[in-house]
């Protein structure tokens, strides 16, 4: 058929359509631009990091945040040299991140990737922790156009995680792990060694008298002297050990896994304990103060066997105190019947309680004797009437009064009674001269109130107050010199007399001894006990008397209990003393009767 011709107007028809094609096209084309803009300046604003590429696994898309997450911002570096700026990691921070393992192409293989984390490492700048999804870009028909992947900064949420996990799990004075980090890994470590049958051990450290210098020197230099304690710690240790502090002055360590032959185990621990009682040999300098401290130690061992974690921190507890009670600065491993005196030590401060309540303390006198003048003193001891045990000695029960603060109490009623029995004296002719001597404890003696009371006592009572003899030990006064010094000085002003109790066991050096306001030396029992066998008991003794001779004192000795001995003190200068050999410490009525003869 032949072609037809095309009439004008259908013409003009036909490049009428064409045109408006044309502008619908440009409309289109347009409007395309502007969601490219718009996408575009979105992709750039967003916090969040987006990359894509096509099908090929070239990038297509690389954003503001993206670009900065890989210490990219303002590098004028094309991106085909960008891989060199940064390197990628596993989020350990040392694993690096294979190409194939980097979200974007994994989802470019076709994976939907869920919340990976990698660790963007760029050159000289911070590195950042990244949250990853991504997934292929697939159309309707099924054809893959690219991928897609979204990364969030999470550096700052696990800082904050990693910040609360620290508060949780650590120490702020002293960075060492805590309690609670302490008891996850003694679980797991006790879990571990009933599987393999390995001994562990735990060493429970306590300062000693950590209290005194927080009370006398301040807070600061407490916490600054724990942080030194710990730094010395970790400083004998291996890495793998734990040093935990688990409350003020108390630390503990974890040796997980000690694997010596069975027999060479304690040697080993003793020898880790030892380096540290070692450590705390030099002073330790808090902001100008040279102080020395020492550590007592408990060591339990353990091999998971039907052992619970708080039956071990237990253990190693029991022992420390038994590391305490042997003189402090030195070790106790634990043993099965420390745990029954434990129990009976328990049961006795609750029964001590009730003794204070119920007023179960009575006084016994033990005078004290002048060759010339005969009784002229009396020391007060306190004795407990247990309404089962009958009467307690004060040996038995004043450590644990001590511990407890008990002793103010006791001891306040010691001195109570002390002054009502002065004050009955001096109504009675003969024995109006009688002194009394009390044992003043180092909690009573710390006491800011002390000063007072004692005044208070002795001007309720109207007791003459040279006739009052405070028994103060030398351990008490060398806790703090000044201290000791300005209280004993406020008592003197008001009469109180004062007598050094134990002299020659502890350290005191004659320049601190001149400046105690004392009327008496008391030569410590121990050394009397001995003095007519051991040659230096006897030269400590003549040198005792020799001091208090030389300062003015008078010097008595405790623990008289034979002729030989008082023999010896005699023709050494020595007149006074107090013992068996006399009299042993009597109720009132029963020293009473010996009074009157
Ligand atoms: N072997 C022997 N011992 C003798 C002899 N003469 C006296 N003693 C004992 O030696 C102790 C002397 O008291 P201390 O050294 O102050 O030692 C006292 C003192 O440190 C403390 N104490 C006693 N009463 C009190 C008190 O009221 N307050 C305080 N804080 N402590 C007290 O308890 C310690 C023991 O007191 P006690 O058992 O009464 O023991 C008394 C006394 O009975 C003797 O010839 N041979």
């Amino acid at each position: 058929m032949p072609k037809q011709q095309r009439t004008e107007a259908q013409w003009s028809e036909l490049l009428s359509r064409e045109r408006l094609a044309r502008q619908e096209l440009e409309t289109i084309k347009r409007s395309l631009e502007q969601e490219r803009e718009f996408l575009n300046a979105m992709l750039e604003n967003l916090s969040d990091g987006i990359v894509a590429c096509d099908e090929k696994g070239i990038l297509t898309i690389f954003n503001r945040a993206t670009r900065e997450f890989h210490g990219l911002a303002e590098s004028p570096l094309p991106p085909d040299e960008w891989a060199r700026h940064y390197r990628l990691y596993h989020p350990d921070g040392k694993t690096p991140l294979e190409t194939s393992e980097v979200p974007l192409y994994r989802a470019l293989r076709g994976e939907v990737v869920r919340d990976a984390e990698i660790l963007i490492a760029p050159v000289d700048k911070p590195h950042r922790l990244m949250l990853c999804n991504g997934q292929p870009i697939i159309t309707k028909n099924g054809e893959q156009l690219g991928a897609v992947a979204v990364m969030h900064d999470i550096s700052d949420r696990k800082a904050a995680e990693r910040a609360i996990e620290h508060l949780a799990y650590y120490d702020s004075l002293t960075q060492l792990p805590n309690r609670h980090f302490l008891h996850e890994r003694l679980k797991s470590a006790l879990r571990n060694n009933e599987i393999s049958g390995r001994q562990g051990a735990l060493l429970f450290i306590d300062l000693d008298n950590f209290k005194t210098l927080n009370d006398t020197l301040g807070h600061d230099l407490g916490d600054l002297l724990l942080q030194h304690v710990a730094r010395r710690i970790v400083d004998c240790l291996r890495q793998d050990d734990i040093v935990a502090r688990i409350g003020g002055d108390e630390f503990v360590i974890l040796l997980e896994d000690i694997t010596d032959s069975p027999g060479l185990i304690e040697k080993n621990v003793t020898s880790i304990a030892n380096k540290i009682i070692n450590a705390f040999t030099p002073a330790f300098e808090l902001k100008g103060y040279e102080y020395y401290s020492t550590p007592s130690i408990g060591i339990t061992l353990f091999d998971g066997r039907h052992e619970s974690v708080d039956d071990l921190l237990k253990r190693a507890d029991i022992a420390m105190y038994q590391a305490k009670a042997a003189g402090r600065n030195t070790i106790r491993f634990f043993n099965p019947q420390m745990e029954s005196m434990v129990t009976m030590r328990v049961a006795m401060e609750s029964e001590l309680r009730t003794a204070v309540d119920r007023k179960e303390f009575t006084v016994h006198y033990q005078p004290q004797v002048d060759t010339h003048k005969g009784v002229y003193g009396i020391e007060a001891l306190v004795r407990w009437q247990h309404p089962q045990r009958g009467l307690v000695s004060p040996a038995d029960f004043i450590p644990i009064a001590e511990e407890t603060g008990l002793i103010l109490p006791i001891g306040d009623a010691v001195l109570e009674t002390a002054c009502q029995q002065l004050r009955e004296w001096s109504e009675l002719p003969c024995y109006g001269d009688l002194s009394i001597s009390v044992n003043v404890s180092a909690h009573q003696f710390r006491n800011p109130a002390f000063v007072d009371r004692v005044s208070a006592l002795v001007n309720r009572h109207a007791v003459k107050p040279d006739r009052l003899k405070l028994e103060l030990t030398e351990s008490l006064l060398l806790e703090n010199v000044e201290e000791a010094v300005a209280k004993m000085n406020q008592l003197k002003a008001h009469g109180v007399d004062f007598s050094l109790d134990d002299f020659g066991t502890g350290y005191s050096s004659l320049a601190y001894l001149k400046r105690l306001p004392l009327e008496q030396l008391k030569i410590d029992r121990s050394f009397v006990h001995d003095v007519l066998t051991d040659a230096n008991d006897a030269a400590i003794i003549r040198t005792i008397i020799a001091l208090g001779n030389s300062l003015g004192l008078d010097v008595i000795a405790e623990g008289v209990e034979t002729e030989a001995q008082r023999d010896f003190l005699v023709a050494n200068g020595c007149s006074c003393y107090q013992g068996y050999l006399y009299s042993r410490p009597l109720a009132i009525e029963q020293l009473s009767m010996l009074l009157q003869f």
